[in-house]
C-alpha cells in the first residue's frame, strides 16, 4: 500500500501551521487519521500534536550558537537543513513503516528553499523511494494578493516551487476571513483569472511603463511556461498552474 504525504509550503507566516492543524481537525471529523511532522528547525510553538520533529536533530539556536560556524538564523536555517538532508534516515526512523499513512510535512517558509537549494528535492525523492505519493501545497496570504502584480509575484515564488520540485502542486490563498468585502470581491476575478485584464484594472496602480513591459513580459513568460508543460506532457502541473492563472 502506498504512503501519502503532503509538502506544506509558503511564506513565513502565510498560514502553514494554522493550515496543518485544520486539516487535523478536517481528518478527525472524517474519522481518518493525519499526522504531521514539523520540518522547521526554527519554530516555536504549533497547535496540534506532532509525529516527527525537525528539532529533535537540530535546532537554529544551536547552530547560531557555534562559534565555529557564526550563522545568523537564515544561514543557520539552511545549515539544519542540508544537515537533516545529510541524516534522512533519522526521518526514515521516525515515520516507521506504517502502510496507509497520510502525512503533512509543515516546512520552514524561507523561499530559497524552493527556488534554488536541492534540500526540498532530495526530501520529495527520498520519500518517493520510501514508496510515498507526494504532491505539494503552496500557501499565500490574500492580503498580498489583491492587486495584480503582486497577484503575480505570489504567482512566481508558487511556480517555483513547482519548477524545482516536479510534483503534483495545490496553490491556496489564506487569511480570505481577513479581507474587506471589496478585497473579497475583488479576488473573486483570481479564482479564475485573465491577466491580460487584469493588468488593464489595474493600469492606475501600475503607473511605471517600465515596471507595466516588466510585468506583461513575465506574464508572458509563464504563460509559456504552461504551454510548454503541456507540450512536454506534464499536464498536471500545467492544469494546477492554470487554476491560479488561466493564461
Ligand atoms: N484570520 C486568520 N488568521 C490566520 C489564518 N491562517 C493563519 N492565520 C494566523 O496567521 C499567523 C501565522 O500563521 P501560521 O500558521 O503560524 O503561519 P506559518 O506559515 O506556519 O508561519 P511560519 O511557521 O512562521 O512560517 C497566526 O497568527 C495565525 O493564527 C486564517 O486563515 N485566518
Amino acid at each position: 500500500m502506498p504512503r501519502y504525504a503532503q509538502i506544506v509550503m509558503g511564506p513565513a507566516g502565510s498560514g502553514k501551521s494554522t493550515y496543518c492543524a485544520t486539516m487535523i481537525q478536517h481528518f478527525e471529523s472524517l474519522n481518518r487519521s493525519v499526522q504531521v511532522v514539523n520540518l522547521d528547525p526554527a519554530a516555536e510553538h504549533f497547535d496540534y500534536p506532532v509525529m516527527a520533529d525537525i528539532r529533535e536533530l537540530i535546532q537554529v539556536e544551536d547552530v547560531m550558537e557555534d562559534q565555529s560556524l557564526r550563522f545568523g538564523p537564515n544561514g543557520g536555517l539552511v545549515f539544519c537543513m542540508e544537515y537533516f538532508a545529510n541524516n534522512f534516515d533519522w526521518l526514515e526512523e521516525a515515520l516507521g513503516h506504517v502502510e496507509d499513512d497520510y502525512i503533512l510535512f509543515d516546512c520552514p517558509g524561507q523561499i530559497e528553499l524552493y527556488t534554488h537549494l536541492p534540500v526540498m528535492r532530495q526530501l520529495v525523492e527520498q520519500l518517493q523511494q520510501w514508496e510515498f505519493r507526494v504532491c505539494g501545497v503552496f500557501l499565500v496570504d490574500s492580503q498580498f494578493m489583491v492587486e495584480s502584480f503582486k497577484f503575480i509575484s505570489g504567482v512566481m515564488a508558487a511556480l517555483s516551487a513547482m519548477v524545482s520540485l516536479e510534483i503534483p502542486q495545490i496553490n491556496i490563498m489564506t487569511k480570505m476571513d481577513l479581507l474587506s468585502p471589496k478585497a473579497k470581491k475583488e479576488i473573486e476575478k483570481y479564482l479564475d483569472p485573465d491577466m491580460y485584464s487584469m493588468m488593464e484594472d489595474n493600469s492606475d496602480t501600475i503607473r511605471s511603463k517600465k515596471f507595466k513591459k516588466l510585468t506583461e513580459a513575465i506574464c508572458e513568460l509563464v504563460r509559456r511556461f504552461k504551454t510548454s508543460l503541456f507540450q512536454i506532457g506534464s499536464e498536471e502541473s500545467a492544469q494546477t498552474l492554470s487554476c491560479w492563472f488561466d493564461l
